[in-house]
């Protein structure tokens, strides 16, 4: 009889991507890649063109090339987006490699490189039975999953030969995932912190509204359950990431807040990060404990602005400490997430 042949799956980890250095024109070319896309300035074509090229990059370009330039200084002149998606493909692997499974791990940015048309290129060489198409964010957002799923898929659907798919929609609530944060929180005495920010990445509020069909998401009970109608809102997501570590954690709702950074205008989700560090100094605090729970890796978004900027805001005004808790980066008990949620679909 004919030997049963192993099935190879070919593994797709998928993160936002960031400039390939912090000079003006690099960052400009990421901005303009990045900011484009219509899943993420959901505008008419023009009428985004006008908006990104005419007004945002213009605008922006020499801030984020700074602040860019202050964290590849940080981070020993790297993206640390980029370090860490690389050293996880390398210790997910490694975690294949001892098992009988033949799983191979590869890795791209949705914008700029390693490009995705690049890495799947190879991946189609392969000819893998089974891709998984893997988006590092555990919150589902169009404007992250759904743009990094639905260029897979374009790229893909183009080829002869297709192979199964499996996608990875979420894990916000994976326990591999909230343990590990758990465990980044270790090194902090929590007690001695006054306050306690879960801070994610914002989204525009129309993001969030055009998850349902009828109705916008602040009519949703987003804030205290996942159901049927508000499982793929990012706001219910981060909400429920929030009650598992606060749970595990052994925090109180009255002890901790939820708010939201990074956002480009005022309807974004609130409350707004920054604001609720400046009311904290106005009330006398001294310490926060901020969590950035929407980034599994450590990047622009937490080393600078939470780390660096609200930290030199809060002390302006009296504070004495912002502490940023790292992302989950790569610790083990993140990469036995990964594993776990690829195992899944084998
Ligand atoms: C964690 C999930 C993220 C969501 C949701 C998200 C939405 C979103 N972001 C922008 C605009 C910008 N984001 C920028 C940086 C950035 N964003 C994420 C993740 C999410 N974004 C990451 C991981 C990073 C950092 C990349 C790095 O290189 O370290 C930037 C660039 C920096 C800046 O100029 O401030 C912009 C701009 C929008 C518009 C959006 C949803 C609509
Ligand atoms: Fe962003």
């Amino acid at each position: 009889m004919e030997q049963k042949r192993k099935k190879r799956t070919g593994v797709l980890l998928i993160q936002l991507g960031t400039p390939d250095s912090p000079t003006k024109s690099d960052v400009k070319t990421y901005l303009n890649e990045f900011l484009n896309d219509p899943r993420v300035i959901d505008y008419p074509y023009l009428k985004r063109k006008l908006l990104v090229n005419g007004i945002i990059i213009p605008f922006r370009v020499k801030e984020s090339a700074k602040i860019y330039k202050e964290l590849w200084d940080l981070s020993g002149g790297v993206s640390p987006l980029l370090k860490y998606t690389e050293s996880k493909t390398k210790l997910l692997q490694e975690r294949f490699d001892k098992t009988e499974e033949d799983v191979t791990v590869h890795m791209a940015m949705r914008y700029r490189k390693p490009s995705m048309e690049s890495v799947l290129e190879e991946m189609r060489k392969e000819n893998y039975d089974k891709i998984i198409i893997f988006p590092l964010f555990p919150h589902h957002a169009s404007a992250t999953t759904g743009t990094a799923i639905e260029k897979a898929v374009k790229i893909i659907s183009k080829w002869w030969v297709m192979p199964e798919i499996s996608t990875v929609n979420d894990f916000y609530d994976h326990e591999a995932y909230i343990d590990a944060m758990v465990e980044r929180t270790k090194e902090f005495d929590i007690s001695s912190y006054d306050r306690i920010m879960f801070s994610y990445h914002g989204l525009p509020d129309q993001h969030v509204d055009k998850v349902y069909d009828d109705g916008l998401c602040t009519d949703q009970p987003c804030e205290t359950e996942i159901n049927q109608k508000n499982k793929l809102c990012y706001k219910a997501q981060v909400y429920a990431t929030t009650r598992a570590l606060a749970d595990k954690l052994g925090l109180k709702e009255s002890d901790y807040t939820v708010a939201f950074q990074s956002r480009l205008d005022k309807n974004w989700l609130e409350p707004f990060s920054d604001k609720v560090i400046e009311k904290w100094a106005k009330e006398g605090a001294k310490r926060v404990l901020a969590f950035s729970p929407a980034f599994v890796a450590d990047c622009l978004e937490t080393l600078v602005e939470i780390g660096v900027e609200y930290d030199e805001d809060f002390r302006a005004l009296g504070g004495e400490k912002v502490q940023l808790v790292p992302s989950t980066n790569d610790h083990p008990r993140f990469i036995d997430c990964l594993e776990d949620l690829v195992r899944e679909r084998l």
